[in-house]
């Protein structure tokens, strides 16, 4: 009879990918939108990256985050390069239920080795008649019907109280990488795949959530097995004892030479995945793309490669898993074939009892089975060891933004000033700014216009704080960027990026997105002075109506509404229209441009715009050139000056 075992089959060492949810790109038009993000790669270089002090992995945790979401990260900090350190830091406090866990587990195989004895007993006395009792009998079948009856407790509490400690590791892993990649730079999500943050943050956790499981349930069992094995096998005959020792070595060379393969097409495996996950949600991202540019087959041959390489790599995997499996069973029954003729010799002999000869092979099976869980344990153990390290790589990572700085500002007043800024991206790229000077007196308009390059998208990177001029400062309202805590500062401004995103869910979630409850009414202003009103009147449920990902049942021109919408029920002190109407027919770019209109003269507005007939009403118009401001003033002054701004504009006609 077996007892349940909890061995990992050939499957768990394959768990597929956990399907990942789509990437929700439910960011908000304030501040930190992809668009106007993309080039923020100042931020890291300059600006919000702190490579010193212990603050690095966890700067500005929102305050409200629950606790046990950065221990984790505190983990991976305290234990850096040490993973196994890290896996074992996990169960800091749940001492209590892991003994619970631990005694359970352990009644639980008890049948596994006082059904042996019982056997071999019945076996004895009724071959034995002469020296024993019969009563001896019931004796042993009421004690083997006990065993055997408590399992189902037994395991009901290990399900429980291990279930709870391994699950909630695996959400603080989860919640860990979600608070960490919220503070990481803008330019560390530009330069890494989304697809492969989804696969930490799904698959690898999930495989550490079945190394935990796997290991726990079976290393205890595997340890007590083979000492009680041992011992009873001892008390009974030295000389059966000293055969079974001869299994361990074998045990030892099988895993050491099937240790290096392994590992390594595990690794192979993992970052294959990791690869492909990525790829996916590209293609997936891309399709209207392909599509519009009939280019499917190129996509399909693409990934038709991509999993051709899985394939093989997989298969490697599964041969050498399977191999392995196989060489280490074949070892082992040869053994047990020569201990039968071994044990069925020595009761022969008349040295042991008949009984003993089944003791002992179904002790000489439990050893053979625990090695064997054992080997089979080594795969598991590498992809999760492997894992642990993989989720470490964004634990670990130091480029987070720190945003907390001394000054919290007030209720903004909205006064801009670049002084005498110089910035460039890198020490290894040019100047972009040099020297740049200008003052936006709050509630003005303004625009920037200019060559492509000439620095205009990095004037409103750094308004927005995503970089850090290597000289002169930006100030608002007075006080220094540098200064000022960020976070803070962004609740008070917003920007309208080119493409607006849009998350699944209602129309007023996504107008309202992150401000929790707003009432009606305020939805209703908004959605009017935006011109949306004609709009939400057609859809069926009205604000109610569910947009879908992406929300790409509506116009671009709609789209951009929205964001502005969404600006302005945040009453912000500054906005940032960047090129917020150069994807638009000239149909949806009027009204974009009335709902822009709007806003101008209740906030400072800035805007960076193509087409130079958008921003006529601008206050100021600022023309650049190389980094630097060549002509400033009002539409109508720059027309008649017939400069720079009088050239682009003719061009353009
Ligand atoms: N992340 C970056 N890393 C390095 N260089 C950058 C980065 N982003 C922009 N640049 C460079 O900085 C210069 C100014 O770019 P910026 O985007 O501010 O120009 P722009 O006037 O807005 O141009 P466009 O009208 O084409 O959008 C360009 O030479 C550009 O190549």
């Amino acid at each position: 009879m077996s007892a349940p075992t909890d061995e990992p089959t050939p499957d768990d060492l394959q768990s597929p990918a956990q399907t990942a949810t789509t990437p929700s790109t439910t960011i908000a038009d304030t501040a930190a939108s992809p668009t106007d993000t993309a080039t923020s790669s100042a931020a890291a270089t300059v600006g919000n990256t702190r490579s010193d002090g212990d603050d690095r992995w966890t700067a500005d945790v929102p305050p409200d985050t629950p606790w046990s979401f950065t221990e984790y990260i505190n983990a991976y900090r305290r234990n850096a390069g040490h993973p196994v350190h890290i896996l074992l830091s996990f169960f800091r406090g749940s001492g209590g239920r892991l003994a619970i866990a631990t005694l359970a587990l352990v009644a639980k195989q008890s049948p596994c080795w006082v059904l042996p004895i019982v056997t071999s007993n019945i076996i004895n006395i009724i071959t034995y008649r002469d020296q024993h009792d019969l009563s001896e009998l019931w004796v042993n079948l009421t004690v083997a019907l006990v065993f055997v009856l408590q399992n189902v407790l037994s395991t009901w509490t290990v399900a429980l109280q291990f279930g709870r400690v391994n699950r909630n590791i695996e959400r603080k892993l989860r919640g860990s990488l979600v608070v960490k990649l919220q503070q990481l730079s803008i330019r560390f999500h530009n330069e890494t795949q989304s697809g492969r943050l989804l696969s930490k943050v799904m698959r690898d956790v999930e495989n550490v959530e079945v190394l935990i499981d796997q290991t726990y349930r079976s290393l205890p069992i595997i340890a007590l097995d083979i000492t009680i094995a041992i011992v009873v096998t001892a008390m009974h005959s030295p000389t059966v004892l000293l055969f079974f020792a001869l299994t361990v070595p074998a045990a030892v060379i099988a895993i050491y030479c099937f240790r290096k393969p392994i590992r390594q097409s595990n690794h192979d495996f993992r970052s294959q995945m990791e690869q492909t996950q990525a790829a996916v949600a590209e293609m997936i991202e891309m399709i209207p793309v392909t599509r519009a540019h009939g280019l499917q087959h190129v996509e399909i041959d693409h990934m038709s490669k991509r999993l051709n390489h899985i394939h093989d790599t997989g298969l490697r995997l599964d041969v050498v898993n399977g191999l392995f499996g196989a060489t280490s069973w074949v070892v082992f029954q040869v053994f047990q074939l020569g201990c039968l003729a071994f044990t069925s010799y020595l009761a022969l002999n008349g040295r042991i009892q008949i009984g003993d000869v089944v003791l002992f092979q179904t002790y000489f099976a439990q050893i053979v089975n625990s090695i064997s869980s054992l080997i089979n344990l080594y795969p598991v153990l590498t992809k999760g060891m492997e894992s642990v390290s993989s989720i470490g790589e964004i634990l670990q990572e130091t480029d987070v933004e720190r945003n907390a700085r001394d000054v919290e500002p007030a209720r903004l007043r909205g006064d801009v000033e670049f002084r005498h800024v110089d910035f460039r991206y890198s020490p290894d790229y040019p100047m972009v700014l040099r020297d740049f000077s200008l003052t936006v007196p709050a509630g003005q308009s303004l625009a920037f216009v200019g060559d492509s390059g000439s620095g205009k998208s990095t004037l409103l990177k750094l308004l927005i704080g995503f970089g850090v001029p290597q000289a002169g400062s930006v100030l608002v309202d007075g006080i220094d960027l540098k200064e000022m805590d960020l976070d803070a500062y962004r609740r008070q401004i917003a920007v309208v990026p080119q493409n607006t995103i849009l998350f699944s869910g209602t129309l007023r979630d996504n107008i309202i997105y992150g401000l929790g409850d707003v009432n009606d009414a305020e939805v209703e202003r908004v959605v009017r002075e935006v011109g949306l009103d004609d709009v939400v009147a057609e859809l069926p449920e009205g604000l109610d109506t569910q947009l879908g990902e992406h929300g790409g049942t509506l116009s671009g021109g709609q789209r951009q509404r929205i964001a502005i919408a969404r600006a302005l029920i945040r009453h912000p002190r500054i906005i940032i229209f960047d090129e917020a109407t150069s994807a638009l027919d000239s149909a949806s770019e009027r009204k974009v441009q009335a709902a822009i209109d709007h806003m101008m003269g209740q906030c400072t507005t800035f805007m960076v715009a193509h087409r130079l007939s958008t921003i006529r009403n601008a206050d100021r118009i600022v023309v650049m050139e190389h980094g630097r401001a060549v002509e400033s003033g009002s539409y109508d002054d720059l027309m008649a000056a017939r400069g720079k701004f009088y050239r682009l504009k003719t061009l353009q006609e």
